[in-house]
């Protein structure tokens, strides 16, 4: 897949398990709206949190919002940057079956916290729609729907 470099999301199921190859490029957005640059670590993966996760903790764990940059600056003292080389990642996405409900699961930890609106909000749901549970299938549809038009 091609990214272009203001492709901001997050992801739609559990869990990401990314490979990257040699070239940095990856970006988190940070509480405070700042772009942190993900490492790439040889011979390791980098696991993502996705929007499932944050349902399911209410927002105890936070599905990271991302992109990915085409970094093209020889100027950078950044080691990940290779300007003149192509970028390979992988991206192995972790979904549940589409009948499983997004609700809180049971935790001590998490019966205490309060109703999570922030993943709504980020993930763009209509008001009528908070505080429902929705299934993993209906909000892969929703996601779909938004990002990407069908013939
Ligand atoms: O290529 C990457 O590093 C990340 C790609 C990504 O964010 C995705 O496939 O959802
Ligand atoms: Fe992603």
């Amino acid at each position: 897949m091609i990214w272009t470099s203001n492709f901001l999301h997050s992801d739609y199921g559990s869990l990401t398990v990314l490979i990257q190859k040699d070239i940095g490029g990856l970006e988190i957005l940070s509480n405070s709206s700042f772009w942190i640059p993900a490492p790439v670590i040889p011979n390791h993966v980098l696991i993502n949190i996705g929007d499932l996760l944050e349902f399911w903790t209410k927002g105890l764990f936070k599905s990271t919002v991302h992109r990915v940059v085409a970094r093209n600056n020889k100027t950078s003292g950044d080691k990940n940057f290779a300007p003149d080389n192509d970028r390979y990642s992988i991206a192995y996405f972790c979904h549940a079956e589409d009948d499983v409900g997004l609700d809180p699961i049971p935790s001590k930890i998490i019966d205490v916290l309060d109703e999570n609106t922030k993943v709504w909000d980020k993930v763009g749901y209509k008001e009528g729609a908070k505080g429902k549970v929705i299934t993993s299938g209906e909000h892969l549809r929703y996601r779909l729907d938004v990002s990407y038009k069908y013939c």
